[in-house]
């Protein structure tokens, strides 16, 4: 299939509703956030069992709604500096700061108001460390990762740092330090990114060369695109199987959570392997059926792999 017929729900969602609230929904990249906030609500659960309080308390709003506030500014920040390469590209052309529907101002004063404006919820409301490590996120997020997508490949590895904090500020918002468990948490999303986002650069290989935007797939010749997104895909997708057990290493999880994770990993390990099928035939537009089904698993992994540390832990460090 051509990128020119390629559609996201992201495009259909902003085509079908071109009101300031339809808009603002496609600014703030609500797939995305949501999985952040998933994220970080996991980190925040864990933190609170591990301190032998409830997680369900004002405490779990207030984590919520001040990292919900930060990435929706900081997706509004990375659209009003990306309008002109988002334009290029079919998956992102209908954002409403690339059709000028949001101009450059309201967006930047709104994502300025509501990243700053929510790190200083969190700080207020949660702890300084947390408000802060989620400043730095957003800051690392659009002023280093955004900017870097244009020059150099290695953007997916500095965007993988911000993408990464979020369970680590869930864990900080529930013990005020930085601790074992909560880097532990940081490494499972950081190895997480690799074939997730792999799988995306291949299928928006064409966009993102479009766009002069630089990733693994868009290496040319397409054989070496192909080789060398397989081979991080695979070699992340590799150590996952052991970052995902650490928890049980750490003892904040049992057992249970190591067979769960294992399992999980190993169906993530299958799915980047189908994908590595690439390479036989890079050219061949059935390439796009496994990476959509590596990008699909990847987002099915996640919450699967928090559900079980969540279910695990609960019983674990209460027996303890
Ligand atoms: C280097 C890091 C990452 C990059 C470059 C990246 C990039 C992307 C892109 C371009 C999409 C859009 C795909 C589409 O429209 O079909 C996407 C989808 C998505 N991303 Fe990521 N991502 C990264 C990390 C993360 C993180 C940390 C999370 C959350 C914890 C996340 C969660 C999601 C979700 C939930 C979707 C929607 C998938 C779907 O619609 O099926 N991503 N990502
Ligand atoms: C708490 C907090 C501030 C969280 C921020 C969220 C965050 C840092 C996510 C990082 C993951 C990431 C790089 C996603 C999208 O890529 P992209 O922006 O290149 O996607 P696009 O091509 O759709 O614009």
């Amino acid at each position: 299939m051509s990128t020119a017929t390629t559609s996201s729900t992201e495009t259909n969602a902003a085509e079908r509703s071109h009101s300031l609230l339809g808009d603002y929904s496609v600014l703030f990249k609500p797939r995305v956030s949501a999985m952040v906030l998933l994220t970080a609500a996991g980190g925040f659960y864990l933190g609170c069992l591990r301190t032998g309080i409830s997680p369900f308390s004002m405490l779990l709003l207030h984590t919520m709604l001040g990292v919900a506030i930060v990435t929706c500014g900081s997706g509004a920040l990375n659209q009003a500096l990306e309008r002109a390469t988002d334009r290029m590209m079919p998956r992102t052309a209908a954002r409403p700061m690339a059709q000028h529907r949001i101009g450059l101002a309201h967006g930047l004063i709104l994502g300025f108001l509501l990243t700053f404006g929510g790190a200083a919820y969190l700080a207020l409301y949660t702890n300084l460390l947390s408000g802060t490590l989620t400043l730095l996120t957003a800051v690392a997020y659009v002023t280093i990762y955004t900017p870097l997508k244009r020059i150099t490949s290695l953007n997916t590895f500095i965007g993988a740092f911000p993408g990464a904090l979020p369970p680590l500020i869930g864990w900080t918002a529930a013990r005020g330090v930085i601790e074992w468990p909560g880097i532990a948490l940081f490494a499972i999303l950081f190895v997480w990114q690799f074939p997730h986002f792999m799988a995306i650069g291949w299928l928006y290989r064409a966009d993102y060369k479009l766009a002069g935007i630089r990733v693994a797939a868009t290496q040319d010749p397409i054989e070496d695109a192909a080789r060398g997104t397989v081979a991080q895909a695979l070699f992340y997708a590799v150590l996952m199987i052991p970052v995902a057990l650490w928890p049980t290493f750490l003892h904040i999880t049992g057992w249970p959570y190591a067979i769960a994770a294992f399992a999980l990993s190993i169906y993530y390990l299958v799915a980047t392997i189908r994908f590595a099928s690439i390479t036989k035939n890079p050219n061949d537009p059935e390439n796009r059926k496994v990476a959509r089904q590596l990008l699909r698993v990847s987002v099915i992994y996640l919450p699967l792999l928090l559900m079980a540390m969540a279910l695990n832990a609960q019983g674990h460090l209460l027996l303890r």
